[in-house]
């Protein structure tokens, strides 16, 4: 198996007696990119805390390329890059300075080349000699991906690498994101926008409660889970939906001049033939239609809704 990263019932119980994670299990894989999403408080920074060697889990097991966090956490950490949310360090220290910082912080020798190659990588380098109080916004985020590139790991976290980021540039990360997988690094992202997960990854894991409720192939779970609603746009409004329609289980909008059907893609078929029919024989006349597919957004809502 070429899982880079591998966890087993992994468990932590913070000193409070809170259980913030359950016998969590997931194996990621080399070269993919892994959105891990979940509501406030379900375990993804606890997650990413104790692989990265910050939180001490309570039991099970984590490897990173085979090496053990905890036997041989050297080894193990090396190999992660952490690009937290904010940017901590100091406002006077320039770009070039800091990028080189963070790679000596593991021990490695200089190499210019490669911080060279990691700032043209990212556009920073025109920027190499600014200080870091004098970025933007969006530079300052890339000045964090390109302190935590440049030991070289293999597997980088990327915590809302877009929290708080207008459109465009959340756009411009995702190019980055793309760029960066293309050249190999794992990358876990762990984010609050959904629509940024649909975007960029390859699998999907859904944390809940400190549990791993789900993990899929973000197409195949697109496609299992998804709903698909044709609306029908009336030719004249109605009151009430006729008895002849019942087993569509349509829905009628308030101004009743649209009927909504809700059909599963998966099925072998629709019902769309036989509800057009039905929709004829009834007297019902439609001006247009259309079809609308639930986002990933519409399917983990319903994922980690509280059960009732
Ligand atoms: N040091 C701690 N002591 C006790 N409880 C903690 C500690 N750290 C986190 N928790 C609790 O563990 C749970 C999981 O927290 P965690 O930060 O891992 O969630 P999260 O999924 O990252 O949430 P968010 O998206 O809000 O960052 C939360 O209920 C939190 O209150």
């Amino acid at each position: 198996m070429s899982s880079i990263l591998s966890i087993s019932n992994l468990s932590k119980t913070y000193d409070s007696g809170f259980q913030a994670l359950k016998a969590v299990n997931l194996e990621i894989e080399r070269g993919e990119l892994f959105a891990l999403l979940g509501p406030n408080g379900a375990g993804k920074t606890t997650l990413i805390s104790i692989i990265c060697g910050i939180v001490t889990a309570s039991s099970g097991k984590v490897t990173v390329d085979g090496h053990d966090i905890v036997r041989d956490f050297r080894a193990a950490r090396s190999m992660i890059g952490l690009v937290p949310q904010e940017l901590t360090t100091d406002a006077f220290e320039t770009v070039w300075d800091t990028v080189n910082f963070s790679r000596g912080l593991f021990g490695k020798g200089k190499n210019p080349d490669l911080v060279e190659r990691v700032l043209r990588d990212l556009s920073l380098w025109d920027k190499k000699d600014n200080r870091l109080m004098t970025l933007s916004g969006g530079m300052k985020r890339r000045v964090l991906i390109a302190k935590a590139l440049a030991h070289e790991p293999r597997l980088l976290f990327l915590d809302e690498p877009t929290a708080g980021v207008d459109v465009e540039l959340r756009r411009d990360m995702w190019r980055v994101v793309r760029r960066l997988q293309e050249t190999g690094v794992t990358i876990i992202l762990t984010t609050h926008y959904i629509e940024e997960a649909e975007d960029l990854a390859d699998r999907v894991g859904v944390i809940n409660k400190g549990e791993i409720i789900l993990v899929e192939n973000k197409a195949e779970l697109m496609h299992k889970l998804g709903r698909k609603q044709l609306t029908l746009h009336l030719a004249e409004p109605i009151t009430a939906i006729p008895d002849a329609l019942a087993e569509h289980q349509l829905e009628l909008n308030a101004s009743g001049e649209a009927l909504v059907y809700t059909y599963d893609t998966r099925g072998e078929r629709t019902g769309i033939t036989a509800l057009l029919q039905d929709i004829h024989a009834a007297g019902i006349r439609f001006r247009d239609l259309n079809t609308k597919q639930s986002s990933l957004e519409e399917i983990f809502v319903d994922l980690v809704k509280a059960p009732s």
